[in-house]
């Protein structure tokens, strides 16, 4: 686990971040969200002591980060940013063997783990003899996953890791990250000024203005129960997109009549299946269902919305 107690950063005349505190437990991926400036960055560079904070505490598995000294640190936490920090003149196979080259770890093994990352990554193995320059941008930001994962180091950071793709293409690797299992396992703080990315990769967020968290939760209660006036304004532009994209099917379930119909297996959603999702399965592929408690329920687009307008209604919303 990966505590953070009162961190904060002063400048001359600027308080970078101010007593920021967070946990994120084993497996969790916390997203540092907001507008530029607000401080994610230097809390970030603080978790893996690029920067030293001016007061506070930063634990992993209870033991203060500072009683190991920072290259050693480094070594343990898995750092990916924006511009992915690979080395130019270092082949791809050479920036991925970094770490494990530090750790004094045997070429077989090395050339092991590559392979397998390249795999997990889908690179193809031609480019473990380029250079970076070489390869696309969705490319070259798979390779710097790839080096920081080399060693399986049990917390990784990433800073804006997606920021310099185009949209299209950062979606898909977005949605490549979230479904890669060995990224499931890890503990992830990830930098993103993205509301998107956040609600897809957080499973929780911390919202931060001018150095101080304004609200620390899941996607959905930052959504649902905004803490003040800033964190409820900071969706507005895009609050539809995210209450489909959060409300599941289990949310509405209470709202959708059951029928006597009995599907096939292949047509039954996930309960946690989200709106959007839902709709999409409604349009495009065959009926589809979901099993409640009581019974079966087939969805139709017109019935998942009238659920959907209901469920706004309610008090608890
Ligand atoms: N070395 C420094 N000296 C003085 N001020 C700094 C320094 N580094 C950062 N700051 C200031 O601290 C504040 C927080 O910076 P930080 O880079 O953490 O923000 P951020 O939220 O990551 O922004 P962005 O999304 O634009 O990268 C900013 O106002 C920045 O100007």
């Amino acid at each position: 686990m990966l505590a953070v107690r009162n961190l904060t950063k002063w400048y001359p005349h600027h308080t970078a971040v101010d007593d920021v505190s967070f946990l994120v437990q084993e497996g969790e991926t916390l997203v540092l969200l907001g507008t530029s400036g607000c401080g994610k960055t230097t809390t970030l560079k603080m978790i893996n002591r690029l920067i030293e904070p001016t007061s506070g505490l930063i634990e992993l598995n209870g033991t203060d980060i500072r009683r190991q000294p920072a290259h050693e640190l480094r070594r343990s936490i898995g750092y990916v940013i924006q511009e992915t920090g690979l080395f130019p003149h270092y082949t791809i196979a050479q920036n991925i063997a970094v770490v494990p080259q530090l750790l004094g770890w045997e070429a077989v093994r090395i050339r092991r783990r590559t392979d397998e990352l390249l795999a997990m990554l889908h690179l193809p193995e031609t480019s473990l003899r380029q250079y970076p320059d070489q390869l696309s941008g969705g490319q070259r930001q798979r390779v710097g996953l790839a080096r920081a994962l080399a060693a399986d180091p049990p917390v990784v950071l990433m800073d804006e890791p997606l920021g310099a793709l185009d949209p299209v293409t950062r979606a898909g690797i977005r949605r490549e990250f979230r479904q890669l299992d060995a990224l499931r396992r890890k503990t992830i703080v990830m930098v993103t000024h993205d509301v998107q990315e956040a609600f897809e990769l957080g499973d929780r967020i911390c919202l931060m203005d001018q150095g101080r968290i304004q609200q620390i939760g899941t996607p959905k209660e930052l959504l649902l129960r905004p803490a003040n006036n800033f964190v409820r304004r900071f969706f507005d532009d895009q609050r539809l997109t995210l209450q489909l994209q959060t409300v599941t099917l289990q949310d509405l379930l209470p709202l959708l009549a059951t029928d006597d119909t009995k599907p096939p297996p292949t047509h039954l959603l996930p309960i946690e299946t989200t709106l959007a999702d839902a709709l999409r399965a409604t349009t495009e592929g065959p009926p589809a269902f979901v099993q409640s408690a009581n019974g079966v329920v087939s969805l139709s687009g017109r019935k998942l919305l009238n659920a959907f307008g209901q469920w706004l209604q309610q008090p608890s919303f």
